[in-house]
């Protein structure tokens, strides 16, 4: 169940990863994109996990389709203040919405700070009309190496202001967080926050990696600290969130089911743990389902769910200020 009396935040989901099935659809036929399929019903198994993929690498090839109808910078425009109505109408007051610049501009080699621009156009623009506060995460896709996440980065420092943190995700295992530390110097010279997609495929060295070498502040899934009992106290010690995903990781392989996912004994260790969608539109998830069907599921207490939504607004990336205005805000209404 989701507490009325506090804010209800999402601080892991991924903007690109939550274009509608049926802007895929518009979008397709205004800019001539053959689609796979020309009616809702049919695109959705193309864009939509109908059921649990083998791997992670499997599960991000859901989210292809929304990227190749992004043709111009219009587009991307668009599905970002989606994104913010698509955040209100679920009750958030609060969401922190990241995206992969690079990953959005390759199809139609649209010029990559350009879509930096354009999503924050669009964001601004949704806040205005609608109500809910937002801020955005930069993310290096890490899947297309190296150099393009330079690329990426460059772009989004030329938006810098427009950007709270920066984050990495796609193939952890394939591309070790080790890649990308000149990156995460260079973030965090920019006075952004650091949150790393970690310990999602790969172990919880990938965690202590994300932690020590990239300075995250926070962990994306973070999944397999569970196995190590050294940094499941560090986490809890230092204070670093972690943001739980719980049907993403079921879709994913990560966790074989909701009733053996970590989050129960990250809160039990007084572990900041919250509770976040990740890909809602690719999953056919929301966050209501993520509070009221996963987490029951994942064995959490009324009291252990309420503590996951405090967490949320504890490691979001905000300052002490915003957060009081945010808890003052839901009391009031
Ligand atoms: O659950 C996830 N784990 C790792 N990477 C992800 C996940 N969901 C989306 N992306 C990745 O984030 C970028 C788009 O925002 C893409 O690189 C996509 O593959
Ligand atoms: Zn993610």
């Amino acid at each position: 169940m989701i507490h009325k009396d506090l804010p209800l935040t999402d601080i892991h989901r991924h903007l690109d990863g939550n274009i509608r099935a049926q802007t895929i659809l518009e979008l397709g036929r205004q800019h001539n994109i053959a689609l796979p399929a020309s009616t809702l019903d049919t695109l959705r198994p193309h864009v939509q996990v109908t059921s649990n993929e083998p791997d992670l690498v499997s599960f991000l090839s859901k989210l292809d389709w929304g990227v190749k109808v992004l043709a111009d910078l219009d587009a991307c425009r668009r599905v970002a203040y989606e994104n913010i109505e698509d955040a209100a109408r679920n009750g958030l007051h609060y969401v922190e919405l990241r995206f992969s610049p690079g990953y959005m501009a390759m199809t139609h080699s649209l010029p990559v700070a350009g879509v930096v621009e354009a999503v924050i156009a669009g964001v601004q623009q949704g806040c205005r009309d609608f109500p809910v506060q937002a801020k955005l995460i930069g993310i290096m896709s890490r899947t297309f190496g190296e150099t393009a996440c330079e690329q990426e980065l460059n772009a989004l420092l030329a938006h810098r202001d427009g950007i709270t943190a920066l984050d990495l995700a796609g193939d952890e295992l394939g591309f070790p967080g080790s890649l990308f530390l000149n990156h995460f110097n260079r973030a965090r010279d920019a006075g952004w926050h650091i949150t790393v997609h970690a310990g999602e495929a790969a172990g919880p060295e990938s965690i202590w990696q994300a932690i020590r070498e990239l300075g995250a502040e926070r962990i994306g899934h973070g999944v397999k600290a569970v196995e190590d009992r050294a940094l499941m106290d560090f986490l809890a010690e230092q204070r670093i969130g972690i943001e739980s995903c719980l049907t993403s990781n079921i879709q994913t392989s990560t966790v074989p089911t909701l009733a053996r996912h970590p989050l129960k004994t990250f809160l039990e260790h007084g572990v900041l743990a919250s509770l976040n969608t990740d890909d809602p539109a690719v999953q056919g998830i929301d966050i209501i389902h993520e509070y009221q069907v996963a987490a029951p599921a994942a064995g959490l207490s009324a009291a252990q769910i309420r503590q996951a939504q405090i967490n949320g607004l504890e490691i979001a990336f905000l300052s002490a200020q915003e957060k009081q205005a945010l808890i003052d805000a839901v009391k009031a209404a």
